[in-house]
């Protein structure tokens, strides 16, 4: 059986690219024949995916982070192709979800084992055009903290990300955003707007604790007007999903959500989506996943 391998070098600071070798090695112990799709990009990647695909692989495997899983994404999504994931990347809030063994020998010999048994799970997938996510769908001031860390050169790794909360902290206002979920209008002042198919987004918030990835539906989690006090002192409660119990906070659930408002990018699996306007949809069952052990709600599982 043949499988297309992706190892974003990047990832983890370099950890997806160490256990690349582990990886072939443990797939070809299960009896699979692994290659690796060379890729220096994810558009690069997303390329040599498809081609994969198109050429009959079993499956591709993504080793690395929620980057990673997002351009394997756009190959195998709406094919019945299967997604395998070994989680090396820096966030690996999709692995999170689906509940993918964190040790990366138990993640492949658990997609190794799901191929070779025929076994796979559907889950929901996100759409927006043509581009595909499966985490979460975000906008406002977690997708502006996103954008200034892209930016920014320096420093590196966490610590880059700290300083663009600090920076898009000393800019923050609510921005006005129209929803349309399933056809119900609201405009809001907001400081963020998340779309969940699955709960987690960020490395490991919880931002919207009650999505299901399973049930056709996005969990829409809209935090009101916050001062920069409050939003500090939120962020610990995002941690855990404890944040849905504040009164600024509103959730709701829907198979189609449109969003509009002034100036915003949309951000989803930690990659840049689209300016808004946008609408998202759910398609259900687009995704097919091996190795997952968990599909039904993961906060709830
Ligand atoms: N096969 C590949 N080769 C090179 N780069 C890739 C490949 N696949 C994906 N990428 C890109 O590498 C970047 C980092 O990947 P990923 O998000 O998986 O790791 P990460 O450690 O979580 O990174 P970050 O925290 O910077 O998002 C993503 O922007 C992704 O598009």
């Amino acid at each position: 059986m043949d499988v297309a391998v992706l190892v974003s070098a990047a990832a983890g600071r370099g950890r997806a690219r160490a256990l690349g070798d582990t990886v072939l090695r443990e797939l070809r112990s299960a009896g699979l024949t692994p290659t690796v799709l060379a890729a220096t990009t994810g558009a690069e990647a997303e390329t040599r995916a498809r081609a994969a695909v198109a050429g009959g692989a079993a499956a591709v495997v993504a080793v690395g982070g929620d980057g990673t899983a997002h351009a394997a994404l756009q190959a195998v999504t709406g094919t019945g192709t299967p997604l395998g994931l070994v989680a090396a990347g820096t966030g690996n809030d999709l692995a999170l979800a689906l509940g993918v063994p964190a040790e990366p020998t138990a993640a492949v010999r658990a997609l190794a084992g799901d191929l070779r048994a025929g076994e796979a799970r559907s889950l929901d997938a996100g759409r927006v055009g043509d581009r595909w996510w499966a985490t979460v769908l975000c906008c406002g001031f977690d997708s502006a903290v996103t954008d200034r860390a892209n930016r920014l050169r320096w420093p590196r790794g966490r610590r880059r990300y700290d300083l663009a909360v600090l920076l898009e902290l000393a800019r923050l206002r609510p921005n006005e955003i129209t929803l349309v979920m399933d056809g119900e209008v609201r405009t809001v002042p907001a400081t963020m707007v998340a779309v969940g198919n699955t709960a987690w987004y960020g490395g490991g918030l919880e931002i919207c604790p009650g999505a299901d990835p399973a049930d056709g539906l996005f969990d829409v989690t809209v935090v009101g007007p916050l001062t920069r006090l409050e939003l500090i002192q939120a962020r610990p409660r995002l941690a855990d999903g404890t944040h849905v119990e504040s009164p600024s906070v509103s959730v709701f659930r829907a198979a189609r959500v449109e969003l509009s408002g002034p100036g915003v990018t949309t951000w989803a699996d930690g990659e840049p989506v689209a300016p808004l306007p946008v609408v998202a949809e759910c398609v259900p069952g687009a995704l097919t996943v091996v190795g997952a052990r968990r599909a039904d709600g993961a906060s709830r599982a």
